[in-house]
């Protein structure tokens, strides 16, 4: 990315995959959730909104800890102690569920308006349990369902999407992990929800069966099976290639939400580009590169900073930072909340300053792993088109230069 950015490259130009005429599939606003019982409550989403067009996949990124789980279980309605919801309101297709505390969740939204495919889910079915079976047990989870049409709605669904019906006869380790998860990812979405949740979906899968799961998704978004997805990962070379836009969330905050393509070109906060800039890639063109770490570590959620929560990691913080809350830069789709950026608003990140920052440096690591990394180099490159995610530390133009 070269030369001034307009304010309408920044904040205006954003159509969801829906495009023109999209409707909104889910307005999800002010959520407040923390963990209780430690006696300081760790509040480990704080005032998040998170809008969704039909057909949209969002992409939720950030560090360990930045609250990425706890958004997915307070947004599927599956918040259960230690976690308590003390504020918020979900609407979807313009029914609104308020979930704060002394509001009850129908049982109805959970699994048929909104689905959960909660982390390592395909690490956690009864090795003694057939894929037929847990499509009974599912099913009759939500309703009275006879045990051949639960059988017929799968089999229809697995052949649907061009997978062997047999599997319904295996048992899990019968199949590989990449398959074992796309059944699972199929039997969660059985009731047709209207938005699929998906955490760490492919975090324990090669780089294969990550793709056969992507593609997977978008031809279940194209059927309408389900309306939008939320696609939870720390990965970033994955996010670019699945969601149409990136929400990066900082200790229980959303730092900024943009097209997956601006958070990668041209990042409007300084975490998402600190992220970045940390991404390792073993692309042998650009291994030799510096990859910069983010100094210090996330805030303690019990007791986190006051103003804007990146500050203290930040090189480009200023001293309202410390002080005040962040400004809310942008829509509601598409924004940043930060001072530098309200300030600059037609300046791009200045990449080489954050690297400069950090004492960490991974050359070294890079140079030890670049053997190891050969052999699967290929695979990588062609499935997240790292090349994307590897900002040098010279500033934008530079970064394109990386690319060539
Ligand atoms: N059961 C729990 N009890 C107390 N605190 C918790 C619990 N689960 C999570 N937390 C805290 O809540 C915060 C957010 O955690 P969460 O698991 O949502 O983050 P995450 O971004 O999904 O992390 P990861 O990528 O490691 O899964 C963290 O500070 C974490 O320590």
């Amino acid at each position: 990315m070269t030369g001034q950015l307009t304010d309408d490259d920044v904040w205006g130009s954003y159509e969801s995959r829906a495009s023109a005429g999209s409707n909104r599939l889910l307005n999800a606003t002010n959520l407040t959730a923390a963990y209780g019982g430690f006696g300081r409550d760790v509040v480990a989403l704080d005032d998040v909104s998170v809008h969704i067009d039909e057909g949209e996949i969002l992409g939720i990124a950030g560090e360990s800890g930045c609250g990425k789980t706890t958004l997915g279980s307070v947004l599927s309605l599956n918040a259960r102690p230690p976690l308590y919801v003390r504020a918020g309101a979900i609407e979807i297709d313009g029914k609104v569920q308020q979930i704060g505390q002394g509001h009850k969740v129908p049982r109805t939204w959970r699994g048929s308006v909104v689905s959960l495919l909660p982390q390592g889910a395909m690490n956690s079915i009864s090795p003694t349990m057939k894929v037929s079976s847990l499509v009974i047990d599912v099913m009759k989870a939500h309703g009275r369902v006879a045990r051949n049409d639960a059988l017929d709605r799968a089999r229809d669904r697995i052949e649907s999407l061009g997978l062997p019906p047999r599997v319904l006869d295996a048992y899990p380790h019968q199949l590989s992990g990449g398959m074992r998860q796309r059944v699972i990812t199929i039997i969660s979405t059985l009731l047709n929800p209207r938005l699929l949740i998906a955490d760490e979906p492919t975090s324990a899968l090669d780089v294969s069966s990550q793709k056969q799961l992507i593609e997977m998704l978008k031809q279940m978004l194209d059927a309408k099976i389900m309306s939008g997805v939320i696609f939870i990962t720390h990965d970033l070379p994955v996010l670019h290639e699945v969601a149409d836009r990136i929400a990066v969330m900082y200790a229980g905050r959303i730092a900024e939400i943009a097209p997956a393509d601006d958070i990668v070109e041209n990042p409007r906060h300084p975490y998402s580009a600190s992220l970045l800039n940390a991404v390792l890639t073993p692309d042998p063109q650009i291994r030799t590169r510096r990859v910069f770490g983010i100094p210090g570590a996330p805030p303690n959620l019990a007791n986190p900073p006051t103003g804007c929560r990146f500050h203290p990691r930040c090189a480009l913080a200023m001293e309202e930072c410390s002080a005040e809350d962040p400004p809310h830069v942008g829509n509601d789709l598409v924004y940043a909340d930060c001072f530098w950026t309200a300030k600059n608003p037609d300046v791009p990140m200045p990449m080489d300053k954050l690297s400069a920052h950090t004492n960490i440096d991974t050359e070294e690591l890079i140079a030890t792993e670049a053997v190891g990394a050969d052999a699967a180099a290929g695979d990588l490159v062609e499935l997240g088109d790292l090349s994307k995610l590897a900002p040098s530390s010279g500033g934008n133009q530079d970064r394109d230069g990386d690319r060539e």
